[in-house]
């Protein structure tokens, strides 16, 4: 299984998906870091990436999801992925579970200003809503509670309660 943790920037991909993946007993991945030193000063600059900017980027990810597959390894996986067609190119037959981490700007605003040591602007919170396409066929979560309940709500969405994930293989 592969999940997907997507959303704007600031909603808790990274927070959440490390708390999933050692929940789930698998492996995490950022996709901050697949991008290339340019989108990145980019989005330190405060100013958004464009297609152009993140179609090489979705795409090194895909090849890394597919390692992922190949290997036969469940994986979690944080990434904006905020339009249809970025989702299409990170799972084209629908071969990963897409969790929406929903939030709203006044509740993420807050979160990001006071996040220190990332180089995503805070100001480009504005057009991470305005690019953003809600997903029809994702788990959604509600991004408002504590990361642990958020956890929990995921586990139980994706049918993996924490006691079943956690406990050893029949001997
Ligand atoms: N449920 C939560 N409650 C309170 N604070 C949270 C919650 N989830 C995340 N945060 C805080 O909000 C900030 C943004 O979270 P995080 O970095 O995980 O978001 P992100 O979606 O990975 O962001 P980006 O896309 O920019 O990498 C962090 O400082 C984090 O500690
Ligand atoms: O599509 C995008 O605009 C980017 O992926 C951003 O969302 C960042 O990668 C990240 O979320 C910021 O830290």
């Amino acid at each position: 299984m592969i999940v997907v943790l997507m959303g704007v920037a600031g909603s808790g991909k990274t927070t959440i998906g490390l708390l999933l993946a050692e929940r789930l007993g698998c492996g995490f991945s950022d996709a901050d870091s697949f991008h290339p030193p340019a989108n990145v000063e980019k989005m330190r600059a405060g100013i958004p990436l464009t297609d152009d900017d993140r179609w090489p980027w979705l795409h090194a990810l895909r090849a890394a999801i597919e390692g992922w597959e190949r290997a036969g390894v469940d994986h979690v996986v944080a990434c904006s992925a905020l339009k249809q067609a970025y989702r299409d190119v990170l799972a084209p037959q629908d071969d990963a579970t897409f969790v929406y981490l929903k939030g709203s700007a006044a509740l993420i605003g807050p979160r990001l200003a006071a996040r220190t040591g990332h180089y995503m602007n805070p100001k480009l919170l504005d057009s991470q809503f305005a690019t953003l396409e809600e997903p029809d066929d994702a788990i959604v979560v509600d991004i408002a509670p504590t990361p642990p309940e958020i956890v929990a709500d995921i586990l139980c969405k994706l049918g993996r309660t924490p006691a079943e994930s956690l406990s050893p293989p029949p001997a």
